[in-house]
C-alpha cells in the first residue's frame, strides 16, 4: 500500500489527498523556515544596531562627563604650571610639557584649543601675553604645547617673536609659568561624526596633532586625512609620532608635502609630494569634497587653500580655521564678518587713538580696530586675536563699536576687544 502511495497514479484518490497533505506540510515548513531565517536576519540586524547605539550612547556619556569635569576643574585667571619636560622637535621648535604646580587634575579641553601664557620677559615693562595651541589630546596629568621661534617678517629689521624666542631660548625644565585655562573657538567637535581633512603648514600642525590624537585615542573610526606641509626634513616636526599615530587607525591617511626637499630627503620615506599642500592634491586623493576641513598654517597658505576650497564647491560652513598673529585669513573671513565689513556706512569713519594722539580713517580693508591701530604703528597688546584672551581690551572714551563675531573674553562695559570689533560711528579709544 505504501509503495502504491509513492507510485504516482492520478486516479488513486487517497494518493491525491496524501500528496495534497504532504504539499501543504512542505509549504508550511517552508514558510516557517523562511520566516525563521528572516526573523534571524532581522534580529541580528536589530542587535547590531542596538550595539552601535549603545556604543554611541557610551561615547556621548563619556563626552558629557568630560565637559562636566571641564566645568568643575577649569580655573579662572592664572594657574601656576611647572615645565616638566622641554623636548627639541626640529629646528627652532620645542615641545613643553606642563604639569600643574598644585598637583590637582587638569580639566579636559577640546582638540584645537590653546593655552594663554602671561610671561615675564626680561626687558619688557609689562607681562607679555601669548597664546599657543595645545599639541596633544587632553590628559589629566599634563598639557603639551609646541612652539616655534616666530621669525621676523621677511626683509624687516624687527627682532624674532618675543614670546616664542623666550620659550625657545630661556624657558627650561623646572621653570614655573603663569597660564590661563584652555580656550578657543577653533576645535573639532568629537560628537559630530563627519569625516575630516586636517591641513597644516609648519608649526600650524600643532592643533591638528591634537585633533588627530583625540580622534584616534577615542577609538573614533571616522575617515581622517592628514595633510602636512613643511619646507623639508629640517622643519618636519612630529614625523615619527604622526606616522605611528596614524598607523593605529584603520581609516587615517597621512600625506606630507615638502616644498624644498633637501638632497638627503627621500621621497616615500620622508615625504610623499614635492609641492606645497594644495587643493589640486585633495581633488586627486579624496573620494569627494564632502568633508569637514580644518586648517592652520602661514597666512598665505590659509588664504589660498580657503579660496581654492570655495572654488571646489566646499561650503564655508565645512571649512574651519585658526588664525593667530601674522597668520590672519583676510580673504576668507566668515560670511557674517564679510557682510558687516562690506556695509557701506562704516567707510570713512574717524577713529581717534587718544593716548597716541593719532586719528585714522576706518575702511573695510581693515580686519578690526587692532588692525587699524597696527597700520599706524599704535601699540595695543594682543594675544589670541580671536577675542578670547582679553589682552587687547581698551577703554572706549566716546562712540560705539560693533563686534564682528562671537567672543570668549567678556568686554567690560565702556571697553572693547579691539581684535574683533570695528567702529559703529566716530570713535575715541584709549590707546
Ligand atoms: N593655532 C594657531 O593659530 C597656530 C598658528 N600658527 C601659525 O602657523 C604659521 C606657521 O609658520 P611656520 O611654521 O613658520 O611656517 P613656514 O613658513 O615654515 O611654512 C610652512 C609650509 O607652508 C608652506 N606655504 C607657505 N605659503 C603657502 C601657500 N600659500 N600655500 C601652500 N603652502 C604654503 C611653506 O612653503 P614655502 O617653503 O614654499 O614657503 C612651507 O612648506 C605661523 O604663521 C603661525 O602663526 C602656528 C601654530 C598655531
Amino acid at each position: 500500500m505504501w509503495t502504491d502511495l509513492f507510485t504516482f497514479n492520478s486516479s488513486h484518490p487517497a494518493q491525491i489527498v496524501g500528496w495534497v497533505i504532504v504539499g501543504g506540510i512542505m509549504v508550511q515548513v517552508g514558510c516557517w523556515a523562511g520566516g525563521g531565517v528572516r526573523r534571524y536576519v532581522f534580529d541580528r540586524r536589530r542587535i547590531r544596531l542596538e550595539q552601535e547605539r549603545l556604543t554611541l550612547d557610551i561615547h556621548a556619556a563619556r563626552l558629557r562627563i568630560q565637559s562636566v569635569e571641564l566645568a568643575r576643574s577649569a580655573w579662572n585667571g592664572i594657574r601656576k604650571f611647572t615645565v616638566s619636560q622641554k623636548v627639541f622637535e626640529c629646528d627652532d621648535t620645542y615641545s613643553f610639557y606642563l604639569k600643574p604646580h598644585d598637583g590637582k587634575p587638569l580639566p579636559s579641553f577640546k582638540p584645537g584649543q590653546y593655552l594663554t601664557f602671561q610671561l615675564t620677559v626680561p626687558g619688557s615693562a609689562k607681562p607679555v601675553i601669548r597664546c599657543y595651541s595645545l599639541s596633544d589630546c587632553a590628559r589629566p596629568t599634563h598639557y603639551r604645547v609646541t612652539i616655534k621661534r616666530c621669525p621676523p617678517p621677511a626683509g624687516s629689521s624687527h627682532p624674532p617673536g618675543i614670546g616664542s624666542s623666550f620659550f625657545c631660548d630661556s624657558i627650561k625644565e623646572g621653570d614655573i609659568l603663569d597660564v590661563k585655562a584652555p580656550n578657543g573657538h577653533f576645535f573639532l567637535d568629537l560628537e559630530k561624526p563627519r569625516p575630516v581633512v586636517l591641513i597644516s603648514g609648519g608649526v600650524g600642525v600643532t592643533p591638528m596633532v591634537s585633533m588627530a590624537n583625540a580622534l584616534i585615542e577615542a577609538g573614533d573610526n571616522r575617515e581622517i586625512w592628514f595633510f602636512f606641509g613643511a619646507r623639508n626634513s629640517r622643519d618636519h616636526m612630529f614625523k615619527d609620532y604622526m606616522a605611528e599615530l596614524v598607523a593605529k587607525h584603520p581609516h587615517a591617511r597621512i600625506h606630507v608635502c615638502y616644498s624644498k626637499p633637501l638632497p638627503a630627503d627621500v621621497h616615500g620615506r620622508d615625504y610623499h609630494h614635492e609641492s606645497r599642500v594644495n587643493v589640486a592634491l585633495f581633488k586627486e586623493l579624496l573620494p569627494s569634497n564632502n568633508y569637514d576641513y580644518f586648517l592652520c598654517g602661514p597666512g598665505p597658505f590659509m588664504e589660498s587653500i580657503t579660496d581654492d576650497l570655495r572654488a571646489w564647491g566646499v561650503p564655508d560652513s565645512w571649512v574651519h580655521y585658526e588664525a593667530f598673529g601674522p597668520a590672519s585669513v583676510k580673504k576668507a573671513a566668515p560670511p557674517e564678518v564679510k557682510k558687516s565689513l562690506n556695509d557701506a556706512p562704516v567707510a570713512g569713519i574717524e577713529v581717534t587713538f587718544s593716548k597716541s594722539g593719532i586719528t585714522a580713517i576706518w575702511d573695510s580693508a581693515y580686519d578690526s580696530l587692532l588692525d587699524l591701530a597696527e597700520s599706524r604703528d599704535i601699540k595695543i597688546d594682543a594675544g589670541c586675536r580671536a577675542g578670547n584672551c582679553g589682552s587687547c581690551l581698551v577703554a572706549v572714551k566716546s562712540g560705539e563699536v560693533e563686534y564682528l563675531g562671537g567672543h570668549g573674553a567678556d568686554a567690560e562695559k565702556g571697553s572693547c576687544l579691539t581684535c574683533i570689533c570695528k567702529p559703529k560711528g566716530k570713535l575715541v579709544i584709549d590707546a
